[in-house]
């Protein structure tokens, strides 16, 4: 399979200390993978160097055969990676469709933007029936719950037509039932897009990982499914804090 992701030797340090240390990944068009580990492991400061946030102190990130390490958070975005944050970031006064329709135009020059008539691109209404806010078009987004704010996020990326999402523990303090759209939401994005997610729940993980990838201190532990991963000895003792022969549960 073709990658679109291929991450080298990254090392990041903060202080004299390594956040990264030496990481290769390479995710193929197509794919959702789920990037695990323990508290501090490297995670979002991964995430942060692929989307031009922390220049790292060695390594290369290629997407689509570009090397993104140098380039500014707004043009990774351009080249077509897009991500969310832990907490979303969405305009809480305007309307859901606003919000949606506010990103999408983000390629265009502000004239431009400010003469588009009014009215429900494909694009946007394709974005609110994915993220399921159809109905919610125009409340203002400062009346979504914490996951009607995340599904919104997420159709923000989409509009802008990534074909890397990159998304930082998007079920994070949802309720079982937000957890459940979430993941038929990813699978809805994955048919279309190359998906990592970075996530800790392990129920999650069972249900809708395919590919798992599992950082420690900075490294690579171990690449595999979701069962491969769970039975390695070395993830059960650290990505839980668990003692050896414990399950990951
Ligand atoms: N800007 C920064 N300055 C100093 N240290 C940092 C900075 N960002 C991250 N770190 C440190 O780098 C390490 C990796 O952090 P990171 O947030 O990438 O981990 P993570 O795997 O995403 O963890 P979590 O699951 O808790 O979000 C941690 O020890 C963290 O304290």
């Amino acid at each position: 399979m073709n990658p679109v992701l291929e991450v080298r030797g990254l090392r990041v340090v903060f202080d004299g200390f390594a956040a990264l240390d030496g990481v290769d990944l390479t995710v193929a068009e197509g794919e959702l993978r789920f990037l695990i580990g323990p508290n501090g492991a490297g995670k979002t400061t991964l995430i942060d160097v692929i989307t031009g946030l922390t220049r790292p102190a060695a390594g290369s990130v290629r997407f689509d055969g570009v090397e993104l390490v140098g380039l500014r958070e707004h043009r990774v975005v351009r080249l077509g990676v897009g991500r969310t944050f832990q907490t979303a970031a969405v305009f809480e006064e305007l309307s859901v469709v606003d919000n949606l329709d506010l990103a999408a135009g983000f390629r265009l020059p502000l004239r431009s933007l400010l003469r588009r008539r009014r009215g429900i691109s494909d694009e946007v209404a394709a974005a609110l029936e994915t993220a399921g806010l159809t109905a919610l078009a125009d409340r203002p987004a400062g009346v979504l719950s914490h996951g009607q704010r995340q599904w919104l996020e997420i159709g923000m990326l989409l509009v802008q037509r990534p074909r890397l999402l990159l998304l930082d523990e998007p079920v994070a303090g949802m309720s079982r039932d937000e957890r459940e759209r979430t993941g038929g939401l990813l699978e809805r994005i994955a048919r279309t897009h190359t998906v990592v997610v970075v996530e800790h729940d392990m129920e999650f993980l069972r249900r809708y990982a395919r590919e798992v990838t599992v950082l420690h201190q900075g490294r690579v532990l171990r690449e595999g499914s979701v069962a491969e991963v769970q039975d390695d000895p070395r993830v059960r003792e650290v990505y839980l804090g668990r003692s050896k022969g414990e399950a990951v549960t």
